[in-house]
């Protein structure tokens, strides 16, 4: 089975900046992939490069077997992209931006498919209305219909929730987790980390265009992130915790790896006699995750 998606050695300057500096990534289909970053590091260059609208200096990338240059038009009928800028022409409805996009891909008929896109990301009401009538939101909407139009395997969304209300988050995500069951593979560029962690089963993280992290989410939170103790203490800690803890803001934080270890850490904490004010056990999560690969500039076990 071909890959979803195939990069190989790309590389891509603008001027002197290397947005993309030998980058190799694949993803399986079928899968729902994270694409993170820090402003800068190159994932809407990656993406652009996918859809053929930047050309990669060196390196191949496919979509679903198919070479986004030699095989532009099969490579990018496979692809559905949600930009991150809100593009659109004002002088069309929503329906009728649709099927204009429809007509692009050679699809003819495609009304029933229009209903239910516009069905599922509530948009419905706003079929007839004109492009610049809507809010930031809805047309945030309406680039996600665009992408979907012409039912591709594979979705690139970058950034969809960028300045988007919760109620747009929930029916996008449940929308995407649907087609995901489906079968199309998801990619997602977010600069929501917890989103990232609920959604993406696999993450690749860009810094300065190279691939600095590549696995499974499970193991990057195993590995670069911890459950925590934290508590706010009326006095000195016990110097044998302090030495494994961080501070922040009266907090301290110790983090362990089994629950059995923390009775044995407020033992001690009580015969320092330290009062405890306030405890909370944190989850690893993904922004701590985030933060050391990026400090660390690791590469990530590849999975
Ligand atoms: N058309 C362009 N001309 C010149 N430089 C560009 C162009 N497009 C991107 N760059 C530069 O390439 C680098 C990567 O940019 P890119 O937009 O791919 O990053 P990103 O990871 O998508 O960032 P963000 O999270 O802010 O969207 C940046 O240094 C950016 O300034």
């Amino acid at each position: 089975m071909s890959a979803a998606i195939r990069i190989q050695q790309v590389s891509k300057c603008f001027g002197s900046t290397q947005a993309l500096d030998r980058v190799d990534l694949e993803v399986r289909q079928g899968e729902f992939f994270g694409l993170l970053g820090p402003n800068g590091a190159g994932k809407t260059t990656l993406i652009s490069a996918l859809a053929g609208l930047v050309r990669a200096d060196s390196g191949s990338l496919s979509v679903m077997g198919h070479d986004v240059q030699s095989d532009y038009r099969v490579a990018r009928r496979h692809l559905g992209v949600v930009p991150q800028e809100l593009v659109f022409d004002p002088f069309f409805t929503v329906r009728e931006s649709l099927k204009i996009q429809s007509g692009y891909f050679g699809i003819g008929d495609n009304d029933a498919w229009i209903d239910e896109i516009l069905e599922k990301l509530g948009l419905t009401s706003k079929a007839n209305a004109n492009m610049r009538m809507l809010s930031g939101g809805m047309k945030r909407r309406v680039l996600v219909a665009q992408a979907l139009v012409h039912r591709p395997p594979v979705i690139v969304l970058d950034e969809p929730t960028a300045g988007v209300d919760v109620e747009l988050r929930q029916t996008l995500w449940a929308f995407i987790r649907q087609l995901n069951e489906a079968g199309h593979t998801i990619v997602l560029t977010t600069h929501y980390l917890e989103e990232a962690e609920n959604l993406c089963t696999r993450i690749a993280m860009l810094k300065a265009g190279r691939v600095v992290a590549l696995d499974t989410t499970v193991n990057l939170l195993r590995r670069f992130s911890a459950h925590s103790l934290r508590l706010r203490t009326d006095g000195a800690m016990p110097p044998e915790l302090v030495r494994d803890a961080a501070q922040n803001g009266g907090w301290w934080s110790l983090p362990f790896d089994g629950f059995e270890e923390v009775e044995p850490m407020l033992t001690k904490i009580r015969a320092a006699g330290c009062r405890i004010d306030d405890l909370e056990i944190g989850k690893p999560d993904l922004e701590e995750v985030f933060v050391r690969v990026m400090q660390g500039s690791q590469q990530g076990q590849q999975s």
